[in-house]
C-alpha cells in the first residue's frame, strides 16, 4: 500500500509592527479632520507556531497582558462566518463590524480569564474579540492548530498605538498563513507592496473596531505602512493617506504618565461633548484641523535640520502648544499630563502636547534647539521622581515586517542560524531583551527581517 505523504508543518515565523505618535490632529481625526502621525521604534512582535495535524486548537499567548487561552477550532462558530450572506474574503473591504458575527464570537471571547478582576479581564476580552473576528473571517474550519505568542515594547493604553500594532501583527500573520500576501521582498514593485500594506491595514482596522469601538483608522494606517503620513478619514470609502516623505527628524521627547486608560472611553467622551455642545465642539475640531494644515505647510516648506531657523521650530512648537490647548478644551487631558507639561514649561525646554487619546498616557515635547544637557538631566530626575517614564522617540520607523522562518542568520555570511522559539520570546527580559532576541528595534538592522514599503506619491 502506498504511504500517504504528509505535508510538512509550516515553520514558525514572526511578524512585527510599530507603535506611533500622533503629532497633530488626534480626536479631530475621528470626525474627518486631517492628522499627522509617524511610526516609532517601539514595536509588537508576534511569533506564530504551527501545531501538528492532530492538535486542532488555537492558542493566544499574549504575555504582556497575561492572557493565555486555547480554543478548540471545531467548536468556534464557523457556520455563521462561512454563510454565503456573511462570508468575507481577504480582499473584501470591511468597514463595520457585523453585529451577528460579533454576537457569535462573544461567548468564546468572554470565556477568557474568568477569574481576573473585571478591568483586566476586559482588556483580555478585547484582544480575544479582535483575534477571533479576524481568525474566523480570514481562516477556515480546516485550519491547522496554531499558537500566537505576542510581546510588545509599546506601553499599553498610553497613546502610542499598542492596540493598532497588535491588530496589524494579527492581520498580517493570518493573511500570510492563508497565503494571500505577496512578499515582502527587496525588489518588490512599490505598487504591489502598497496593495499588500492596504490589505493588512484594512483587516487591522477590523481588529481596531473590536478593541476601540470608533477608530478613525489613523493608528493602524501608520503601523502598517510605517514612516510618517497625513491621514484623512473620508465620509465614505477608504481614508486618504499621503506618505510624508521628507518628514523632518524632529527632536521629540516622549513621556509616559503611566496613567493607563482606554482609547474607546476617551473617544466616547468627545462624542458626548459634541452631542451636548455641537457648535462649540465642531469649532474646536475644525480649529485642530486647521492647525494640522498649518503644521503641514510649515513642514513642507522648511528644512528642519541642524540649520533650521529658531523661528521655524518656534512656529511649529506654537502649533503643538495650541493643539494641546484645544485637546484640553475637549476634556481629554489629565492632571498628570498637565504636570508633565508644567515641568517642561518650568524648565523652558520646548512645547508640549498630549499624544493619542489622552486621559493619561503620553505627552510629546518638541525641544528647543539650544537646550542645555544639564537642564534635560535635571528634568529627567524630576520625571523619575514623579513616576513618569521617558522614551526614545525616533520618528519614521519601518511599518510591518516579517521574519520567515523565525531564524536569524546573523553570522558574517548569513550563517549561524538562531531559532526564535516560544520559550525564548516568553523569557526575554524587558524591552531590551525582546529587541536583542528579535533584532528589530532602535537599530532595525539585523539580517532576515523584510518590510513592505509604501509607494511615495
Ligand atoms: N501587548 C499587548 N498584548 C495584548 N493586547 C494588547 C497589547 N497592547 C494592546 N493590547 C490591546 O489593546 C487595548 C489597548 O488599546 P487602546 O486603544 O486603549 O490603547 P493604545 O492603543 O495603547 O492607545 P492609542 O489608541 O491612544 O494609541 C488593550 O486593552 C488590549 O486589548
Ligand atoms: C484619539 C484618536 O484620534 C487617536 C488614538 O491614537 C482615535 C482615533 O483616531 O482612532
Amino acid at each position: 500500500m502506498e504511504r500517504k505523504v504528509s505535508s510538512p508543518m509550516a515553520p514558525a515565523f514572526m511578524v512585527s509592527a510599530p507603535g506611533k505618535v500622533i503629532v497633530f490632529g488626534e480626536h479631530a481625526a475621528v470626525f474627518g479632520k486631517p492628522a499627522v502621525a509617524a511610526a516609532i521604534s517601539l514595536r509588537s512582535y508576534l511569533l506564530v507556531t504551527t501545531l501538528s495535524k492532530s492538535r486542532r486548537t488555537v492558542t493566544l499567548n499574549f504575555i504582556d497582558i497575561g492572557l493565555n487561552h486555547t480554543w478548540i477550532i471545531d467548536t468556534l462558530p464557523w457556520p455563521v462566518f462561512q454563510h454565503a450572506s456573511k462570508k468575507r474574503f481577504y480582499y473584501s473591504l470591511v468597514d463595520a463590524l457585523d453585529p451577528e458575527l460579533l454576537n457569535a464570537i462573544t461567548p468564546h471571547a468572554e470565556a477568557v480569564s474568568r477569574d481576573l478582576p473585571e478591568k483586566q479581564r476586559k482588556m483580555h476580552v478585547r484582544s480575544a474579540t479582535a483575534f477571533l473576528y479576524l481568525f474566523l473571517s480570514l481562516s477556515s474550519s480546516e485550519s491547522p492548530g496554531f499558537i500566537y505568542t505576542l510581546r510588545s515594547t509599546i506601553p499599553i493604553g498610553a497613546g502610542l498605538g499598542s492596540s493598532a500594532s497588535v491588530c496589524v501583527c494579527l492581520s498580517t500573520a493570518l493573511l500570510l498563513q492563508t497565503r494571500t500576501l505577496a512578499g515582502p521582498h527587496p525588489d518588490q514593485p512599490l505598487k504591489e507592496a502598497e496593495v499588500q500594506i492596504e490589505r493588512i491595514n484594512q483587516w487591522a482596522f477590523v481588529g481596531e473596531l473590536c478593541i476601540h469601538g470608533d477608530p478613525s483608522g489613523v493608528d493602524n494606517t501608520v503601523s502598517s505602512g510605517g514612516k510618517a503620513v497625513l491621514f484623512h478619514k473620508n465620509t465614505s470609502g477608504p481614508p486618504s493617506v499621503t506618505p510624508l516623505v521628507n518628514f523632518p527628524k524632529l527632536r521629540l521627547l516622549l513621556v509616559d504618565t503611566r496613567q493607563p486608560r482606554s482609547t474607546a472611553t476617551q473617544v466616547e467622551k468627545v462624542r458626548r461633548l459634541k452631542d451636548n455642545h455641537p457648535k462649540t465642539t465642531e469649532l474646536i475640531l475644525d480649529t485642530i484641523g486647521q492647525l494640522t494644515a498649518s503644521a503641514l505647510e510649515l513642514i513642507s516648506s522648511t528644512t528642519f535640520d541642524g540649520n533650521s531657523t529658531y523661528e521655524a521650530i518656534e512656529r511649529l512648537g506654537t502649533l503643538i502648544r495650541m493643539n494641546h490647548g484645544l485637546l484640553v478644551a475637549l476634556g481629554v487631558s489629565h492632571p498628570c499630563l498637565e504636570r508633565v507639561r508644567e515641568l517642561v514649561d518650568f524648565a523652558d525646554i520646548g512645547w508640549t502636547k498630549l499624544t493619542g487619546a489622552g486621559g493619561g498616557g503620553c505627552a510629546i515635547t518638541l525641544s528647543r534647539p539650544d537646550v542645555k544637557e544639564e537642564t534635560v538631566e535635571e528634568l529627567d530626575r524630576k520625571f523619575i521622581a514623579e513616576g513618569f517614564q521617558k522614551y526614545e522617540a525616533i520618528l519614521g520607523a519601518d511599518g510591518v515586517g516579517v521574519l520567515w522562518p523565525a531564524v536569524f542568520r546573523n553570522g558574517p555570511d548569513g550563517e549561524n542560524g538562531e531559532e526564535i522559539d516560544q520559550k525564548k520570546l516568553e523569557n526575554a527580559v524587558g524591552a531590551r531583551g525582546i529587541e536583542q532576541l528579535v533584532g528589530v528595534g532602535v537599530r532595525e538592522a539585523r539580517e532576515g527581517w523584510r518590510f513592505w514599503t509604501r509607494a511615495e506619491d
